[in-house]
């Protein structure tokens, strides 16, 4: 089905899409190489995520259907089975981009789907609606003592015939190495920092089969393959399950990274029975962002955001700089107000960014207008210029008009949140303020859905706990609202992820606020 605004997974697709540039969100920055390792010797981000996602999957069982990627790999960290500080480092990077509506789970799939990219492997795609365990599940990861036996079956409870474990085996071991401080007996040295890579030279920093060749040409770094205690050699085992058919076949570099794109999808997609996972997230060509839409002390509504074209290549649009937006709104009774809306491309970064590998590319069109508060709006259509032909295209959010809802408006300026160090928790302690303007004549409960993050004691991520608070009038009207507030809302310091919606009646009016951007903020006169 096309795209409608807003979608369900409108924040994994900007979490996906945009790392670099213009409004970027940046989950590449912890694997801004495939090598890369932000200073800590021995450790290569893109190769310990993906050791997470396959530790938090090897304990899927494909009879009960629980298990797979659920995150539930947070709460075993101190298991025997999942030695080193690789999947706690992993969450510790996911958890700057936690959200409701970015669960662990989702986001160590994208974790996966971004290492692929960042270590020239082939795209997989990111299908989203994961939901976090809450608690521990099963054990049974795969250890290198255990026998080819015990492998096999663990392999096949996962839902991996023998075939594609040797081939998921062979596709993860194109990463990282062992650690001496994980592996000693492997290693035969536990010094700081000390890895014995898979792979020799720099191919471990490349998602590439040599894994594979160096296994067949009998010279192999692979510590798992030719480790000096053959208990512990469980590649060579996995490796020579089938006669070393499949292995034969992996040394064909294309082959090698078509079967990794498909194991490694499956692993990714590995999830428990009750899951539905949504089609794989596309590139959205068109997108609008609303950014401001707030009454301001001239009575008028303040109305700003940006519109997001995909251009170059596997675009609608070829070219960025061929393209000029602007925008057409009705009016809150559903009139069309002739006046258009001019938007410009901004200076910062050209207004352009790029996904994972440059593999795609978006350009912004910034928008900053005022609306009549009595007229108000209630949905735009995007008209999109060829510049050098002169020909316009209308997006009207697949014949929906790009909705907008005026009755309730969350008055960003006049919300604040402040932090104060607590010196007995040592902890900051918050306080937040948020306000919000209500049509007069649409008079309800007015209700703040805050969800909270309550701090599980030794998991990196937290808790998601909704609050309800109700807003209280202040007395203040203006342009045909009434000013409400939620104030001295206590808050932690771990905020960076929560969000807010505010509901009028039964209706959801504003949702999926961040509540990172006040952080700070004075609360400003209206
Ligand atoms: C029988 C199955 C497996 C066994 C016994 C096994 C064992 C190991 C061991 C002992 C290490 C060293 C960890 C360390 O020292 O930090 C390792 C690393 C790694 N494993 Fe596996 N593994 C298996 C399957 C897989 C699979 C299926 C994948 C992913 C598809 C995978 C991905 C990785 C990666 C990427 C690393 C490197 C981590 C780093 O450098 O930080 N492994 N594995």
């Amino acid at each position: 089905a096309d795209y409608v605004w807003p979608g369900e997974h409108d924040h994994m697709e900007d979490l996906y899409m945009l790392q670099s540039g213009f409004s970027r969100f940046g989950f590449i920055d912890g694997i801004l190489t495939c090598g890369f390792n932000q200073g800590v010797p021995g450790r290569q981000n893109a190769a310990e995520w993906i050791r997470t996602a396959y530790h938090d999957m090897a304990t899927y069982d494909t009879d009960t259907g629980l298990g797979g990627i659920d995150a539930s790999i947070m709460f075993e960290t101190n298991r025997e089975e999942n030695k080193g500080t690789a999947f706690d480092n992993t969450f510790g990077h996911l958890a700057s981009f936690y959200s409701v509506k970015s669960g662990g789970a989702d986001l160590l799939a994208l974790a996966v789907v971004g290492s692929m990219a960042a270590c020239n492997g082939y795209e997989i795609p990111l299908r989203v609606g994961r939901v976090d365990a809450t608690e521990a599940g099963q054990a049974g990861v795969p250890e290198p003592q255990q026998d080819l036996a015990t492998h096999t079956e663990k392999f096949k409870k996962q839902g991996f015939n023998q075939t594609e474990m040797i081939e998921l085996v062979a596709c993860g071991h194109t990463l990282g190495g062992v650690h001496g401080a994980n592996f000693p007996e492997i290693t035969h040295d536990n010094t700081t920092g000390q890895v014995s890579h898979f792979e020799y030279g720099d191919s471990n920093a490349e998602f590439d089969n040599t894994v594979v060749t160096e296994y067949l040409s009998g010279n192999t770094s692979n510590l798992l393959v030719a480790g000096t205690n053959d208990t512990l050699n469980s590649d060579k085992r996995i490796f020579s399950a089938d006669g070393n058919a499949t292995m034969e076949k992996l040394a064909d570099t294309k082959y090698f990274q078509t079967r990794c794109q498909d194991v490694m999808t499956k692993m990714i997609d590995t999830v428990p029975k009750d899951i539905v996972l949504s089609e794989p997230l596309k590139a959205i060509e068109v997108k609008p962002y609303i950014n401001l839409l707030a009454l301001n002390s001239n009575s008028t509504i303040d109305f700003s955001g940006y519109v997001r074209v995909r251009y170059g290549k596997g675009a609608v649009h070829p070219s960025a700089d061929d393209l000029s937006a602007f925008l057409t709104y009705k009016d809150r009774s559903g009139k069309n107000v002739t006046e258009p809306i001019t938007t410009t491309r901004p200076n910062w970064q050209s207004g352009t960014a790029t996904g994972f590998g440059g593999g795609y590319s978006f350009v912004f069109f910034e928008w900053t207008t005022q609306i009549d508060a009595d007229a108000g709006i209630s949905g735009f259509h995007i008209h999109l210029t060829t510049t050098s032909t002169g020909t316009t295209e209308v997006y009207d959010n697949v014949g929906n008009t790009y909705p907008v809802k005026d009755t309730v408006l969350y008055q960003m300026k006049q919300s604040c949140s402040l932090y104060v160090l607590n010196s007995t928790t040592n902890a900051y302690d918050g306080q937040m303020t948020i306000t919000a303007a209500v049509r007069s004549d649409s008079v309800a409960d007015l209700n703040m859905h805050f969800a909270s993050k309550v701090a599980r004691p030794g998991v990196i991520l937290g808790r998601f706990e909704t609050q309800v608070e109700p807003f209280v009038a202040t007395g203040k009207s203006m342009a045909g609202y009434d000013l409400y507030k939620v104030d001295g809302m206590p808050i932690n310091s771990d905020s960076g992820s929560t969000s807010f919606d505010i509901s009028l009646g039964d209706e959801m009016a504003v949702e999926f606020v961040r509540t990172t951007a006040l952080t700070g903020q004075e609360c400003a006169e209206l």
